[in-house]
């Protein structure tokens, strides 16, 4: 059995860092493991142009841990205003990498999505032309449809159509839930892909409704059936370049979580790489990680791999009910169970 692995240092294609007092701890917990991360856009308000992305960034960088290297990829959040010029202004800004499409009032702090696509072909047409990737979280919002058929339906009735009228356009779809996703992106072209999240590979929705509601596994897109958990393990470790790491990492505080109406998200930041390791080893291809966490989404993007590596080794170790959070506390996604991959620490 394995004890040791060795990987070129990974990347996160998708991840919340929030802002203000927190940044110094979702911070922290990102640069221990990734070299670079795309950084989603959805603060009160939302970074929608380059200049608010460029002093979001900034405050990134100012939490980055002394001797730490970690490249903060921002990206804007499209509303039905986002102009052609928007996108080239941020395009040549050189540190904003791609623009999120958010429906409006389908997760997190999306009231300012966008509420039809039409809005957005000027801004979608001047990504295809720059070679800026689309970042969809893709679920319909109509209150007439299941919460757990949304990602379908967006599929079927915006997704597939919004490829075909940009056939250059690279989009990912982000945070894919569904066989159905699955099936889309792997029988799409090329300019197609996906991000993964640990907790989609590791648990199904019985994990979070069997025997008690759980709200630390409570996200959006919402946990689906365990077949769709199958199709999700079997294409992460597939070997496919299209399904690539993005952890969804997305912390709130502890007492926003435990309430009447809870937020949506889960916090894996803290051990994303050892949480997909996991769900690696219990597939038998830990030998197929490297790529998903460290090659596919660089090339995607079009951005040189990274060339350092990391380690982790077999040393069981309790996850912690809680870890700090800015003023608060967030319980990380695991909270108390025992993880059997960790990540050495070799400074970067
Ligand atoms: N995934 C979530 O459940 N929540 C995310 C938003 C998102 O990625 O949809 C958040 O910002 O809290
Ligand atoms: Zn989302
Ligand atoms: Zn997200």
């Amino acid at each position: 059995m394995t004890d040791r692995l060795t990987l070129l240092r990974p990347d996160d294609w998708h991840i919340h860092l929030r802002d203000g007092a927190v940044l110094q701890h979702t911070v922290a917990d990102a640069a221990r493991m990734f070299a670079r991360a795309i950084i989603m856009p959805n603060l009160v308000p939302p970074a929608r142009n380059v200049v608010e992305a460029g002093e979001y960034r900034q405050r990134i960088l100012d939490a980055v841990p002394a001797g730490r290297s970690f490249e903060p990829l921002m990206t804007l959040y499209l509303t039905d205003q986002t102009s052609a010029e928007d996108i080239r202004a941020a395009k040549a800004s050189g540190f904003v990498h791609a623009a999120k499409l958010y429906p409006a009032g389908a997760t997190t702090n999306s009231d300012s999505g966008v509420t039809a696509l039409e809005h957005i072909y000027p801004a979608l047409a001047a990504m295809a032309e720059a070679g800026m990737p689309l970042l969809v979280h893709g679920e319909v919002t109509h209150d007439s449809v299941d919460i757990f058929d949304r990602e379908k339906r967006f599929i079927d009735d915006q997704l597939t159509g919004l490829v075909q009228r940009f056939p250059t356009l690279k989009v990912v779809m982000e945070h894919i839930t569904t066989a159905d996703a699955v099936q889309f992106v792997e029988s799409a072209g090329s300019n197609v892909a996906a991000t993964i999240t640990p907790h989609h590979l590791l648990f199904n929705r019985n994990h979070m409704l069997v025997g008690g509601i759980k709200p630390h596994f409570y996200c959006l897109p919402i946990l689906k059936r365990n077949v769709h958990q199958q199709a999700l393990l079997k294409a992460a470790t597939s070997g496919n370049p299209k399904f690539f790491l993005g952890t969804d990492s997305a912390p709130h505080a502890q007492h926003t979580k435990e309430a009447a109406c809870g937020c949506a998200g889960c916090y894996s930041a803290f051990a994303a790489i050892e949480l997909y390791a996991a769900a690696f080893e219990q597939e038998n291809a830990l030998d197929k990680l490297e790529a998903f966490a460290s090659h596919f989404g660089a090339d995607f993007y079009g951005l040189p791999r990274n060339t350092e590596t990391v380690t982790l080794v077999r040393e069981p170790w309790q996850v912690p009910a809680v870890l700090p959070f800015g003023d608060n506390q967030v319980v990380p996604l695991c909270a108390g169970d025992t993880l059997q991959w960790r990540l050495l620490e070799n400074p970067a």
